[in-house]
């Protein structure tokens, strides 16, 4: 296993980095130290809707001795042309506009009667419904101090400063932050493209009915799903019929949108085993019976003239999925450029109501849900590589070394947590 594991990352290297829309960079690695060329604010600014007043002007103003200051207009955010506030004057302002010049503070309309000469003021009436709040006069129930209520220039980030790292994996923060500097395009590791195949004659395409001896596709609806998950762009080709010739008329087609290729079935030992059968031909992907199980039989290898890795993963719904979660994962985490390569693993408690059997020789991984609380995993159904419903309940799993033939309940072992 550790050999194969090796030999997949060996081959495959982070694909070469493309400038992207923001958006369509979510996940990818930057490859560009990203730093920051107008200041966040990029202004001094309001944090509240209320009045921009001189500190002067309103020292010791109370309720029962407010100050009144004449209202010289609006500023609402986005707004240039700024009127300068003199003295005994304030301007009626909102919620990230500019500070105007003069002004040192901004006290909240809560702070004031609003301008209607009553009591303290809840809001502001829409400007639009009263235009006459742009003007008269308000009277402020409070003192504020210099900056009080105003969000500096560059007090997030100053301009020159470094606002991400290369090597940074770009999350909804993170593009956020670049959207905010205003960055449009970001240069990073793009998305692998990976495309899934299933192969095998008895498939049909689920919402379709079942005829004699068939039974829905769902490896590949899996493994793409499980491709998107670990952060690939996914292109599921429906089943291949077992027949060598389509199958390598169906790569071929596929090479042109794909940085890695994983199939399913046909590489085990049987007569239409046919993944095997069309790809040891020409030598290009080698066959392996691995100590492990589920996942025995595996196929590496690299196809066409631009040698794009593929991995043969065998038919069983579980080896398929086991297999792609500890060979394919790492692989697409690799192309894109990830150090953090494997799923987390941690030490967990056995709780089982008997001991648990394991082939000789096999490392074996047995599907289960972990307790973070307690420290506990529980097998979820058996060992068969069929059990489709037992790994939709699970959560982890088990691995049980393969010098280990019976594990008793209490015991200690290592668990792969699943996402
Ligand atoms: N004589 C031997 N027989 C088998 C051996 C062996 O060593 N000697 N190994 C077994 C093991 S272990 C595995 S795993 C399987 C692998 O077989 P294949 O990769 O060739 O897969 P298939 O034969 O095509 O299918 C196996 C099984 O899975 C079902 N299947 C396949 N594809 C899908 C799909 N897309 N969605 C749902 N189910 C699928 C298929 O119908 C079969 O039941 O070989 C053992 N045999
Ligand atoms: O290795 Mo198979 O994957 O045990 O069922």
């Amino acid at each position: 296993m550790d050999e194969h594991l090796a030999d997949i990352l060996a081959t495959v290297s982070p694909l070469e980095p493309i400038e992207l829309q923001l958006l369509d960079a979510q996940g990818c690695v930057l490859v560009e130290d990203v730093t920051v060329q107008v200041a966040l604010p990029p202004f001094d600014n309001s944090s509240m809707d209320g009045y921009a007043v001189r500190v002067a002007d309103v020292a010791g103003a109370t309720g029962e001795f407010p100050a009144v200051l004449t209202v010289i207009g609006d500023v609402a955010a986005g707004a240039g042309g700024l009127p300068e506030v003199g003295p005994g004057e304030a301007a009626r302002i909102m919620t990230g506009a500019p500070l105007p010049p003069g002004a040192e503070a901004v006290v909240p309309v809560e702070w004031t009667d609003g301008g209607t000469g009553g009591g303290a003021a809840t809001g502001m009436t829409a400007a639009s419904t009263a235009p006459e709040g742009a003007g008269g006069e308000v009277r402020v129930h409070r003192s504020a101090e210099a900056g009080a209520h105003v969000r500096r220039a560059g007090s997030d980030v100053r301009a020159g400063e470094l606002a991400l790292a290369a090597g940074t994996v770009l999350g909804p923060p993170q593009i956020g932050l670049l959207a905010a500097i205003g960055r449009g395009t970001v240069k990073v590791r793009p998305r692998p493209r990976v495309v899934v195949l299933s192969t095998g004659s008895e498939l049909v395409q689920p919402g379709e009915p079942l005829g004699e001896g068939q039974i829905h596709d769902s490896n590949s609806f899996a493994l793409a799903a499980a491709a998107r998950d670990a952060g690939a762009l996914a292109y599921r080709v429906g089943a291949v019929a077992d027949d060598a010739e389509s199958l390598r008329a169906t790569i071929e087609d596929q090479l042109i949108r794909a940085d890695l290729i994983v199939t399913t079935g046909g590489v085990s030992v049987g007569a239409y085993d046919v993944v095997k059968e069309a790809l040891t031909a020409d030598g290009q992907v080698d066959f392996r019976k691995l100590a492990m199980q589920p996942g025995k039989p595996q196929g590496f290898g690299a196809v066409g003239a631009e040698q794009i890795p593929l991995l043969a993963l065998p038919g069983n719904p579980v080896s398929s999925y086991v297999s792609f979660e500890l060979f394919v994962r790492p692989a697409i985490r690799a192309l894109m450029g990830v150090e953090d390569l494997h799923r987390p693993r941690v030490r967990a408690v056995l709780d089982a109501e008997k001991a648990l059997s394991s082939p000789a020789g096999r490392r074996q991984f047995l599907r289960g849900v972990y307790d973070p609380d307690t420290g506990a995993v529980t097998p979820v159904g058996g060992a068969g590589s069929h059990l489709i419903a037992a790994l939709a309940h699970a959560d982890c799993l088990l691995v049980v070394p393969e010098d280990t033939e019976s594990v008793e309940p209490g015991t200690e072992l290592e668990v792969v947590l699943l996402g």
